[in-house]
């Protein structure tokens, strides 16, 4: 029988966020390049609940909207996240699971930025069944599926997750996932080498993200939100291409970059913005996150009104 590892009694959510493969972010900044067969230590370690829903739910809640977690957790790690995600005051109904939630390792280094993520736990079918239940609990207007798929699981378990009831459903997964998705989405939040993947082309520049990602949207998005990482964001709609370049900021890493790019955006929505709007948003809410270290949540007081910082043009 699968456990329920949660607070409180299910009530319908706004927004629910899966995520299938959390993981404890670990970031680790050291002052020299690494060095094969040397030691390199520091001081500065950092311990993130993360897992692309798992991020998304804590920015969505510091934007001030109700976005409880769901998804698979077990062993310490798991211990860790649940504590972290009640001490930031974001509501959970996870589903427990026998193997051990996983540990993933940023270290930032003078010479760059190194992430080594874990494949994660083994998780089991009636694991799954039980995090369809909870997801038909908590019956919400939206549902965000996000992140790695853990071992076991293949991508049919998205089309599920979305099929299960009413809601609109946003997916950000990997390429070789959006490929294999058959429903019908909200919106998806590939990035560059993702738009690649799910498409087969090459994508260098705006306009080649521009077809790939209208290639993409045709598969069943209403749109697609595509990152480009330091060259910013791209909203794909029928009617529309529309290019957001980043704003300029005093970047200390990327991670959560895209959970980020991607809250701001459904923000935007839950407010009722026209699309280009919530693009304005979403790419300030990824400004501010890629501006501090790991997934820590920054301030995010002055992002609605900042948004016309950022210029929206068609492509
Ligand atoms: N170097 C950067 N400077 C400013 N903004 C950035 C930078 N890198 C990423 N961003 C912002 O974060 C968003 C998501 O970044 P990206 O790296 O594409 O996502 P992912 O983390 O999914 O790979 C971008 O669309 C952009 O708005
Ligand atoms: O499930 P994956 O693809 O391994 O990614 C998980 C990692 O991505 C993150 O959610 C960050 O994602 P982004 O940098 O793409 O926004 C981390 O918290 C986590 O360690």
């Amino acid at each position: 029988m699968t456990r329920r590892d949660g607070a409180g009694t299910p009530s319908h959510a706004d927004v629910l966020t899966v995520t299938m493969n959390p993981a404890v972010d670990h970031t680790l900044t050291v002052e020299e390049p690494l060095r094969e067969g040397e030691v390199a230590r520091t001081d500065d370690a950092q311990f993130d609940a993360g897992g692309k829903g798992i991020n998304v739910s804590q920015y969505l809640t510091a934007l001030g909207v109700e976005a409880p977690a769901t998804g698979f957790l077990g062993g310490p790690f798991g211990r860790m996240i649940a504590e972290t995600l009640d001490d930031d005051g974001v509501a959970r109904d996870f589903v427990e699971i026998d193997g051990r939630t996983r540990l993933n390792t940023t270290v930032l280094s003078p010479d760059g930025e190194y992430k080594i993520n874990h494949n994660g736990p083994v998780v089991g079918r009636e694991d799954v069944d039980a995090l369809v239940e909870r997801v038909r609990d908590r019956g919400p207007d939206r549902l965000v599926v996000a992140g790695s798929l853990p071992r076991g699981i293949d991508a049919d378990v998205v089309d599920r997750l979305a099929g299960a009831g009413p809601w609109e459903t946003a997916v950000d997964m990997g390429g070789s996932v959006l490929e294999r998705l058959s429903g019908a989405y909200l919106v998806c939040k590939p990035n560059r080498s993702e738009l690649g993947e799910a498409t087969g082309r090459a994508v260098e520049t705006v306009e080649d993200a521009a077809s790939a990602a209208a290639e993409l949207r045709e598969r069943g998005y209403r749109y697609v939100l595509a990152s480009l990482g330091a060259d910013g964001a791209l909203l794909v709609s029928e009617s529309d291409a529309l290019y957001a370049p980043a704003l300029p900021v005093d970047v200390v890493d990327t991670v959560g970059a895209g959970d980020a790019l991607l809250s701001g955006f459904l923000a935007g929505l839950a407010r009722g913005e026209p699309i280009e709007d919530a693009l304005r948003t979403a790419v300030v809410v990824a400004a501010r996150v890629v501006s501090v270290s790991g997934t820590s949540v920054p301030a995010f007081d002055d992002v609605f009104e900042n948004r016309e910082q950022v210029t929206v043009t068609r492509v």
